[in-house]
């Protein structure tokens, strides 16, 4: 069984906790019946020793699989994992996901993506990487009463991303200790409107509003400053034709939206400007996790 979940990018400036898109880059893990335990890692973490000895991927798929299946059996894992860990880009939450969809799918029972999706939702509470991994696109989300409520809309292939990967991790756990504990009524006000506009613009496809709407007050700038050079490169990439450029979620990567037809040139600006940055051109990804048994 092969189970793959795209990469994500969370808040896209204003939508802190709410905004969130998939990229096609992808974890994929194959997972067979076989007479013991073994674990095989290739590409992002794979001379990680936690995440051979104490992977998480593994002890999520355990914690359900054990309340699914009453038969004691070994899996070989096979990960082939192209999500950098700790830049942003939803590594935590593609392995999540893709846990659970494994633990269902390896015993042939059939997981809505609705009910997958508030199953994740325990593990990360804030549902703007686990939304866009599960439905894939663009995603606006909020949590009542322990579900998500969200809608989802497809980008269209006229769209690139252009993500520029910085060499340093930030944690998203410790990242989120750094922002204020209160904000003013100015700011929420800011974010509020920023958001909206943002939603509203994805939704009716206003690509050139992306640049007046993803400017963000709550939590950015707080990130940024722990590496500096990052407003230099969002300040280039909407200088070089960015429809819009934001933090990845908690950071460091920074994500950029182009038209197609401007994405190899954008690439090749942040490249030679940030060369010690990984700089490439992504296609969205709008169908999220996928099992093939
Ligand atoms: N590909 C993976 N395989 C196994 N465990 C993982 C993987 N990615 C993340 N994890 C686990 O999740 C923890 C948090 O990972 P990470 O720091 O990447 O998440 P994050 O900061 O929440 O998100 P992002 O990756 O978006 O920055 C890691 O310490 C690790 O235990
Ligand atoms: N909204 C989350 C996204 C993390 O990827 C944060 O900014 O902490």
């Amino acid at each position: 069984m092969k189970v793959s979940v795209p990469a994500t990018s969370a808040n896209l400036g204003p939508g802190f906790d709410c905004l969130g898109l998939a990229i096609s880059m992808k974890n994929q893990v194959i997972i067979r019946p076989s007479k013991f335990h073994s674990v095989s890692l290739k590409g992002e973490g794979a001379n990680n020793p936690a995440l051979k000895d104490n992977n998480m991927f593994i002890s999520i798929f355990n914690d359900f699989y054990h309340n699914l299946s009453y038969k004691k059996r070994h899996f070989r894992f096979e990960f082939q994992n192209e999500i950098p860990l700790s830049r942003g880009l939803g590594s935590s939450s593609a392995v999540i996901v893709s846990a659970i969809a494994s633990a269902y799918a390896i015993e042939g029972i059939k997981l809505e993506k609705d009910k997958l999706l508030n199953l994740a939702l325990a593990y990360e509470n804030h549902p703007d990487n686990i939304t866009p991994a599960v439905m894939g696109g663009f995603n606006v989300a909020c949590v009542q009463e322990n579900e998500v409520r969200y809608i989802h809309k497809e980008i269209p292939k006229t769209l690139k991303a252009v993500v520029v990967v910085p060499n340093r991790a930030i944690s998203t756990q410790l990242s989120r200790k750094t922002l204020p504990f209160k904000y003013s009524k100015e700011d929420a006000v800011f974010n509020i409107s920023h958001s909206s506009l943002l939603t509203a613009a994805f939704m009716a496809e206003d690509w050139e509003m992306l640049k007046h709407a993803s400017h963000d007050q709550i939590h950015q700038k707080y990130r940024m400053k722990q590496m500096p050079e990052l407003f230099d490169v969002q300040k280039t990439a909407l200088k070089e034709g960015a429809l819009m450029s934001t933090l990845s979620g908690s950071g460091s990567t920074l994500f950029s939206m182009s038209y197609a037809d401007d994405s190899k040139n954008l690439e090749k600006m942040l490249k030679v400007k940030f060369p010690h940055f990984k700089v490439f051109v992504a296609d969205f990804d709008n169908t999220g996790v996928r099992i093939e048994i």
